[in-house]
């Protein structure tokens, strides 16, 4: 395994400092005979089935796999590797952590840091997104936890979601609630995938959807009983494989890349406005209040 501290070349000419014991990984993994790989890295577990060209990416970020700038940074990495090797048509994005797919962003990130820091974490979150949304394999989430704000994105940029069938586990973009607004683009996606007024309803009252309610209003496709979720992702991979790649990519890039334009061609002012937003004296307040009520919500 290659434990390496080197620089990550962004769009826009930017870049973006790797940490230290980021894993660059030569295919540091045990490759089975039958075809199975797996590729480890501390915050995201890869493993592979390259005689059916299905990756499965398992978040590792431990206790609720928030997107914190180093878990943006290997995913990003292990997304890149994906796309660029032929071999893989099909993702499966899933958690390692039981009972939560992601709490999205790492609030931690958003508090109490210096204004190059919000521009560096944000242009990361811009990223990653855009290689989600725009990817050329068919992405699958396999939904089996909690999933509010930038998780819900995550699962909301695939191309088909299996939701476990646990009320416990919500999802939906929920950040009225913390005080803050959602980006035009988190919003697009919204839109795109439960039409315009069900989003506008759901923005504005910070809705966290039970598995019944977010079948109903389709932010998810399918709602399976728990030990049911990988399986059924699997089965609708090999139904969305049987597709010739190329018609199927140039179908997806048709119906997406109006919306990641839209955020292509004003990334620097978006990344202007989530600093000076999340700067805000009002705003870092909010999100000290609801970390410290998330902390005491324990005791
Ligand atoms: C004018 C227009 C300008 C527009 C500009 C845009 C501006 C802003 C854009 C921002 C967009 C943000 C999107 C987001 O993703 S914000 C994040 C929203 N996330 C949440 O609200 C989730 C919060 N977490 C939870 O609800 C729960 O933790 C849950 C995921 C359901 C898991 O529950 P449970 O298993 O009970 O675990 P705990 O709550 O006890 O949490 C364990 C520890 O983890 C910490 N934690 C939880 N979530 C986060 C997080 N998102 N970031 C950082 N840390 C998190 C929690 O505090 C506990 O910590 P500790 O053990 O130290 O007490």
């Amino acid at each position: 395994m290659a434990l390496v501290a080197g620089r990550k070349t962004f769009a826009a000419g930017k870049t973006l400092l790797l940490r230290a014991g980021v894993w660059l990984g030569a295919e540091a993994a045990a490759r089975g005979g039958n075809g199975a790989r797996r590729f480890v890295s501390q915050r995201v577990l890869v493993e592979s089935d390259v005689t059916a060209g299905i990756a499965t990416i398992k978040f590792k970020n431990p206790p609720v796999n928030s997107l914190s700038l180093e878990f943006l940074t290997e995913f990003i990495i292990c997304l890149e590797k994906l796309e660029n090797d032929k071999t893989y048509r099909g993702l499966i994005l899933t958690s390692d952590c039981p009972g939560i797919f992601s709490a999205g962003l790492d609030l931690r990130e958003m508090c109490g840091k210096n204004l190059a820091h919000y521009a560096e974490y944000w242009r990361a979150i811009q990223e990653t997104w855009l290689k989600l949304y725009l990817s050329n394999m068919v992405l699958v989430a396999a939904i089996n936890g909690a999933s509010p704000a930038g998780g819900c994105l995550m699962a909301l940029s695939s191309d088909y979601r299996v939701l476990a069938d646990n009320p416990r586990y919500r999802i939906g973009l929920n950040e009225t609630l913390l005080g803050i607004v959602a980006p035009f683009w988190f919003k697009d996606v919204l839109v795109n995938t439960i039409g315009h007024r069900a989003a506008e309803h759901a923005l504005q009252l910070g809705l966290l959807f039970q598995p019944t309610e977010a079948l109903q209003v389709g932010m998810v496709d399918q709602v399976v009983p728990e030990d049911q979720v990988q399986s059924t992702a699997l089965s609708v991979m090999t139904e969305w494989l049987a597709i010739p790649d190329h018609a199927r990519q140039l179908t997806k890039s048709m119906m997406r890349k109006a919306t990641a334009d839209n955020l292509i061609k004003q990334r620097e002012a978006d990344i202007q406005n989530f600093v000076s937003f999340v700067s805000r004296d009002s705003i870092q307040k909010s999100l000290q209040v609801y970390l410290e009520k998330l902390k005491q919500k324990k005791h």
